[in-house]
Parts: C-alpha cells; structure tokens; sequence
C-alpha cells in the first residue's frame, strides 16, 4: 500500500549542533536502507523548506506508523499522511 507522508522537520533552536549532526547522520542512514529496500519509494526535498515529500510503499497504516515512529527524527517532525490508491487514468502498472 503506498502512502504519501510529508515531514517537516522542527529541530529546537537550542539542540547542540553535535547533537543535530549525530541525528541527521542517523536519519540519512535509515532513510538509505528503507530506500534500498524499496519500503521509501520517494524521497523529495521541497524547495526553500526543511521538509520533504515522500513515499512509501508499506503493507498498511500500522506498519508505516511503525516505520516512521523508528526514524531518528521522528520526535522532531510534523508528519501528514495520505494513503494512496491507484488512479484510473494512470499508464504506469507498478501503481498499487
Ligand atoms: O531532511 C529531511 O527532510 C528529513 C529527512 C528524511 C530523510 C533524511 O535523511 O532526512
């Protein structure tokens, strides 16, 4: 089941940048695996924002609300969620 999540990341102005550096190293090496393992479809950075758009490509709500509650940033990001279903005009068949 896909799903696409946008994250907005709020760090607090007064986390120490050691501290920041060390998460955000944490965050990118979790995001790679769960991309390599084709669980994070889509990985985008909106322009001019800390904040991404994704997709990802999950059994169910329960299971994504697992995957993302790990991620090291999680306690530091507005998460929204919409689940996605396939759209009848849509030529691509990898669309679930
Ligand atoms: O920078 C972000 O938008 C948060 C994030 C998601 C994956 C990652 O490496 O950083």
């Amino acid at each position: 089941m896909l799903f696409h999540v946008q994250m907005t990341v709020r760090l607090p102005h007064d986390m120490p940048a050691a501290q920041a550096d060390a998460l955000k190293a944490r965050e990118k090496e979790m995001a790679q695996a769960l991309q390599r393992a084709g669980t994070w479809r889509h990985l985008w950075r909106i322009a001019g924002r800390y904040a991404n758009v994704s997709v990802f490509d999950v059994p169910g709500p329960a299971e994504l609300h697992d995957t993302l509650s790990r991620l090291p940033l999680f306690p530091y990001m507005d998460i929204e969620v919409q689940a996605l279903c396939r759209h009848a005009s849509s030529v691509h068949d990898d669309d679930r």
